[in-house]
């Protein structure tokens, strides 16, 4: 198993040089050369697996034997230990046709931590194999901050540098990623946006100077062993209401589109699944895109769910990758176009492709708390934000199979939002009890690349 770059111009690398490499040096993201193929009957043998067991089953082909089989199980093992429910993913029925996926059972209430705890424990085992050490820098609206700092903190191969969007996160996102008294975390609050910390981000992955002094790594979406990880939870959730016998669809809330990618993959791998549906808040640049066949980049927006505050999808590319029929030259184009403009038009074909797969749609902040509301009134369910933008989009959505809506956070992550909404305050669960009074630590920087990576370079370990 190679994995190549999306805009083609990269070296095709092994595994462990992808987990370690993040974005390719072309600017492309990499992606397997091919889709591990599990047919109807590996499939309904996979029925009653444990999470962990199915991991290891779905995961290992994506290795292309670079990862012993006892290490890469206890990697496994390692990081589901760390869940707070025997099913690590649990699925919850709200009504006749609809389940909620609790990803949120993790260390930090997101469903980052799926990803992230294998992740952590993945590079620390390259990195000790290879005796290297590495520099993560990381890009986070909210959620992927704090469960990079919880996955990777007290890590000697690693210092972990996270940037934030100053004034913009929840206050539970926000003491998550700035409470931490490991000495190789390191929270920055930059003053713009997500997509401003995601630019400063793939910039410093584009300086070829600044990449190799410190060792660049990455652990959001851009990195793949992020996005193969989530794979497994369609899985899972779909086995257990019947595939590959009975097709279902998902409702994904959506902002980078690693996640809803990730369930692209489930499908290309042998997953029956009937629709994929793409749910934003009122930063809805995928909803549109959908609706109009253009891509283009306006201002982000504040909302109660700031997690999916984004405009530039980062993930967007794989899929535009997969539509073009894996043709880099046309990904090139399409990012010359965003790069000069802020806007491209997807090519009809891949256009027809990408609706053949997807709906989507968006709620607003309006719709989003009476979701909370209803939901709450009508089966005592409490979602969070996020969670909830899915569910006002997979109410409308029409067919009989059933709608797995994926629960991307716990509603007490944003207190605030879903007391306004319901009139509940959702309890932190006790082993986050004291978040809120613990003494915070982090500096705010201009969202100035020099400004950023000087920092960085002053602080890391493995800088050069
Ligand atoms: C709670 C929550 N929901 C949804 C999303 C959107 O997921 P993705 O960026 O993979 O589309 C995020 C952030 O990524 C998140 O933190
Ligand atoms: N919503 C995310 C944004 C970053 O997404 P990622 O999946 O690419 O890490 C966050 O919470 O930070």
């Amino acid at each position: 198993m190679k994995y190549v770059s999306t805009r083609g111009e990269a070296p095709a690398l092994g595994f462990s040089d992808t987990v370690l490499t993040g974005l390719a040096r072309d600017g492309g993201l990499y992606i397997p050369s091919e889709w591990p193929q599990f047919s109807a009957a590996e499939i309904r043998a996979m029925r009653g697996l444990a999470y962990p067991d199915l991991a290891i089953r779905l995961l290992t082909p994506f290795l292309g034997g670079e990862i012993a089989a006892p290490a890469f199980e206890r990697i496994v093992r390692e990081a589901y230990a760390t869940f707070r429910h025997d099913a690590v993913c649990p699925l919850v029925q709200t009504n006749a046709n609809t389940f909620v996926l609790e990803l949120f059972h993790g260390p930090t209430l997101a469903f980052k931590d799926v990803a992230m705890q294998f992740l952590a424990r993945l590079m620390d085992h390259v990195l000790i194999e290879r005796n290297h050490r590495a520099t993560i820098v990381a890009a986070t609206s909210g959620d992927t901050g704090g469960a990079a700092i919880d996955a990777f903190a007290g890590r000697d191969r690693t210092d972990m540098f996270v940037l934030f969007p100053h004034g913009r996160v929840s206050p539970v996102q926000q003491r998550q990623m700035t409470t931490s008294t490991a000495s190789n975390v390191h929270a920055l609050a930059v003053e713009g946006n997500f997509d401003d910390c995601q630019g400063l981000l793939k910039d410093m992955f584009n300086n070829p100077g600044f990449r190799d002094s410190v060792s660049l790594s990455a652990v959001n979406s851009i990195n793949w062993a992020r996005i193969m990880a989530q794979i497994v939870y369609y899985f899972s959730s779909a086995i257990s209401l019947g595939a590959p016998d009975r097709p279902v669809s998902f409702t994904v809330p959506t902002g980078n589109f690693g996640d809803i990618f990730a369930g692209y993959a489930a499908k290309r791998m042998g997953l029956p699944i009937e629709r994929l549906v793409i749910a934003t808040n009122d930063n809805d640049i995928l909803a549109r895109t959908l609706s109009t066949g253009e891509y283009r980049t306006t201002g982000v927006v504040a909302t109660t769910s700031p997690s999916m505050d984004i405009q530039v999808s980062s993930n967007f590319e794989r899929l535009l990758f997969e539509t073009s029929d894996r043709d880099a030259g046309t990904v090139r184009r399409y990012m010359a176009g965003l790069k000069q403009s802020g806007a491209f038009t997807i090519d009809a074909a891949a256009l027809a492709k990408i609706r053949g797969e997807f709906d989507a749609g968006r709620a607003t902040v309006d719709e989003t708390a009476a979701t909370i509301r209803e939901t709450l009134k009508a089966s005592g369910y409490l979602l969070d934000p996020h969670t909830a933008t899915a569910v006002h989009v997979a109410n409308r959505q029409k067919g009989d199979a059933p709608m797995i809506v994926l629960a991307t956070a716990h509603p007490a992550k944003f207190p605030a939002a879903v007391e306004a909404a319901s009139g509940v305050v959702p309890p932190l669960p006790a082993w986050l009890a004291g978040l809120m009074e613990r003494e915070e630590k982090y500096t705010v920087l201009p969202s100035e690349l020099k400004m950023v990576e000087d920092h960085i370079s002053r602080h890391a370990r493995a800088a050069r």
